[in-house]
């Protein structure tokens, strides 16, 4: 079952998830995707519209989850925030020790429903403004982005949000999912291991990399810059952020795609400045470390989602999180797979040479 949730040929860059191509499923709405990979199958129409009526039920936060969002540190990253609250409200779940399969899937409904809610909140607040309150006339995305924003978003923005979350939804056992098994292996609950997959998403090497992104294109400022930040970076042994995989040792679909979308989003708005930044740092790397030096080093998921943040007036601040509620269903997938298991995880320490 678990080779199931994700396929990857990282040699052909294809991806898949539950056999569906990247290239499909990106048509497709967030929550068809997020159904698909918790439930198995793709949804038939009334299937998906109860699945969205049930996010939609679970995205109000109560005035306690406010208090603690109050209570954050605004000036550090909205990740830390984000997995104290998520640790915060598990206490308050009635189907917190229901380890059946629908105490899970109720748990996993909120959990997908309110992390975006938490994010945005959070955001609000640390801008001095009032939360909105979710609109359930919107797509996952386009709720998303009128929750920081407060105005709705046209419908390119609310296209590529959607479409970043299900870009970013699953990856089969990358560091973060694998954390979530890890704890899911111990049969310990959804949210703890929600939580573990938070906490590991947001190191740099791993989801933290999207902000890295951002504020490098902050840093070259422009694509006549670019030469110049690349070859010092590479003098120095220091990585490119969002590019180099583990797996990919081609393009990664993701960041195909991502890079269409953001072409489509930077001329929507008559403004090339980030996507010709990003596209010189990409032509340098390309032409240093794959052409030069055959090293399979491309752009990866995280590298244009970073342009397209910056189109969308996302703050580095907030890019893990964003990540996070796309990827929250990929975790609940493997989770649920490994609660299936009833097997715990326990590599021996000489694995670790190899990873
Ligand atoms: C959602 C995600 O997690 S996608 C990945 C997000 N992370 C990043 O973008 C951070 C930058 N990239 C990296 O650090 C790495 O490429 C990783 C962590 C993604 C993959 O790591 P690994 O498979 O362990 O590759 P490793 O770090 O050993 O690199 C292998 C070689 O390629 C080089 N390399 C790898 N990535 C990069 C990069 N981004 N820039 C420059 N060189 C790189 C390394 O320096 C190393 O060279 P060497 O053999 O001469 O020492
Ligand atoms: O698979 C990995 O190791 C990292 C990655 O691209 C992801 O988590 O999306």
């Amino acid at each position: 079952m678990s080779k199931n949730i994700c396929f990857i040929d990282g040699l052909e860059g294809v991806l898949k998830y539950r056999e569906v191509d990247i290239n499909e499923l990106v048509e497709l709405p967030y929550d068809a995707v997020s159904y698909l990979l918790i439930l198995g199958e793709l949804p038939e129409e009334q299937e998906l519209a109860d699945y969205s009526a049930r996010l939609h039920a679970g995205r109000e936060i109560n005035r306690e989850v406010m208090d603690i969002i109050r209570m954050c540190n605004f000036n550090v990253d909205a990740m830390e925030a984000l997995r104290t609250v998520i640790s915060f409200i598990s206490q308050f779940d009635p189907d917190l020790n229901d380890s059946s399969p629908e105490g899970n899937l109720r748990k996993a409904i909120r959990l997908i429903a309110i992390i975006p809610t938490i994010v945005a909140a959070y955001y609000r607040v640390s801008n001095g403004k009032d939360p909105v309150p979710p609109d359930p006339s919107l797509s996952h995305g386009a709720n998303f982005l009128y929750m920081i924003k407060g105005s709705k978003p046209g419908p390119l923005e609310a296209e590529l949000m959607e479409k970043d979350f299900i870009l970013s939804a699953e990856h089969e056992l990358n560091a973060s999912t694998f954390s979530s098994r890890v704890t899911a292996s111990t049969m310990s609950d959804l949210y703890s291991a929600v939580v573990s997959g938070l906490c590991t998403l947001k190191g740099p090497l791993h989801g933290g990399a999207r902000a890295e992104v951002m504020n490098m294109l902050e840093e070259i400022a422009s694509p006549e810059n670019a030469e110049k930040f690349v070859l010092e970076k590479l003098e120095k042994r220091d990585k490119i952020m969002g590019f180099g995989h583990r797996v990919y040792k081609t393009y990664d679909p993701r960041g195909t795609i991502f890079k269409q979308l953001s072409k489509k989003l930077a001329e929507s708005k008559g403004d090339m400045h980030w996507y010709e930044t990003a596209e010189a740092v990409e032509n340098v790397v390309i032409r240093e470390l794959v052409e030069k030096r055959g090293k399979p080093i491309y752009p990866n998921v995280d590298f244009y989602s970073g342009v397209i943040y910056k189109y969308l007036e996302i703050p580095p601040q907030l890019a893990t999180s964003i990540f996070a509620i796309g990827r929250v269903s990929g975790w609940i997938a493997h989770c649920f797979d490994q609660y299936e298991k009833k097997k715990i995880i326990r590599p021996r320490a000489f694995m670790l040479d190899e990873c």
